[in-house]
């Protein structure tokens, strides 16, 4: 049986390098031949620079950092989105990434079909989601909508049919990007409680968010990251102080 105590996620010494053409091109064509020639220039960008944390089982991780620090891209490392340039990440449990609005979905389909084709890309069977095809649809208020193609939904509504998918299969590992501040009143307080719910049932998860309330009520501990690395890891209430100052 797993220790208690056993990190669930390890992110060791990961660093990212995003490569970025430095000419400016007008057409395919035209990068075609500069590649060919190797006449293209890169510049070299690194967006996380040996970020090590751990997570423990049954823990809320918030992170946070000003615009650009890497929140969202440690978040895709950690997802296996993106795979780091140097260092490694260890995940000890079935991961349920909500990053960004939309992915995973297909835009022809309808609610329905997407939520069984969501699911299927994050590894539930057809039977699973069956089972809870119901409380899915419940949750995410789409009501009729749920048979229309979801190309036809607003923002709202993707964010609703996404939280609902993600959370109503209990994930082990639940990653959020600042979604608790997109969507109506109402269901922003309803996704609300539904995380507490997670949360106290067990669900590791790693939130990023802008607003420091959520993150001292939520979390556990805090990632602090600021230029592209981490500035600083631990208690949640020394980890906040330090940041607002
Ligand atoms: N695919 C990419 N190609 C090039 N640069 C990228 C790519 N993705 C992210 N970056 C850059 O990496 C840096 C970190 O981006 P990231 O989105 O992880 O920041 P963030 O902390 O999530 O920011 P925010 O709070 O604004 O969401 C930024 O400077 C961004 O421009």
């Amino acid at each position: 049986m797993a220790d208690e105590n056993s990190s669930i996620i390890r992110v060791e010494n990961v660093s990212m390098r995003f490569r970025m053409a430095n000419d400016r091109v007008t057409s395919i064509k035209e990068m075609v031949t500069k590649m060919l020639k190797r006449q293209v220039e890169y510049k070299d960008f690194w967006a996380l620079k040996n970020v090590s944390f751990d997570v423990k089982r049954g823990e809320v991780i918030g992170l946070i950092g000003r615009n650009g620090a890497g929140k969202s891209t440690i978040l895709k490392i950690i997802s296996g989105i993106l795979k780091p340039t140097e260092g490694s990440v260890y995940r000890g449990g079935g991961i349920v990434p909500m990053l960004e609005l939309g992915s995973g979905f297909d835009y022809d389909l309808t609610g329905k079909e997407n939520i069984y084709l969501n699911g299927a890309v994050l590894g539930y069977s057809k039977e699973f989601l069956e089972s809870r095809y119901n409380d899915i649809l419940e949750f995410s208020e789409l009501g009729e909508f749920i048979n229309t193609p979801i190309r036809n939904y607003s923002s709202g509504m993707l964010m609703r049919l996404a939280f609902s998918i993600a959370t109503v299969v209990n994930p082990e590992i639940l990653i959020v990007d600042e979604i608790l501040s997109v969507g109506d009143e109402n269901f922003q307080k309803k996704s609300h409680a539904r995380m507490m719910e997670l949360m106290a049932g067990g669900t590791t998860v790693l939130y990023v968010s802008h607003n420091l309330d959520q993150i001292r009520e939520m979390c556990n501990r805090v990632v602090w990251l600021e230029n592209h690395t981490v500035k600083m890891f631990g208690d949640v209430k020394e980890v906040c102080d330090a940041y607002r100052l």
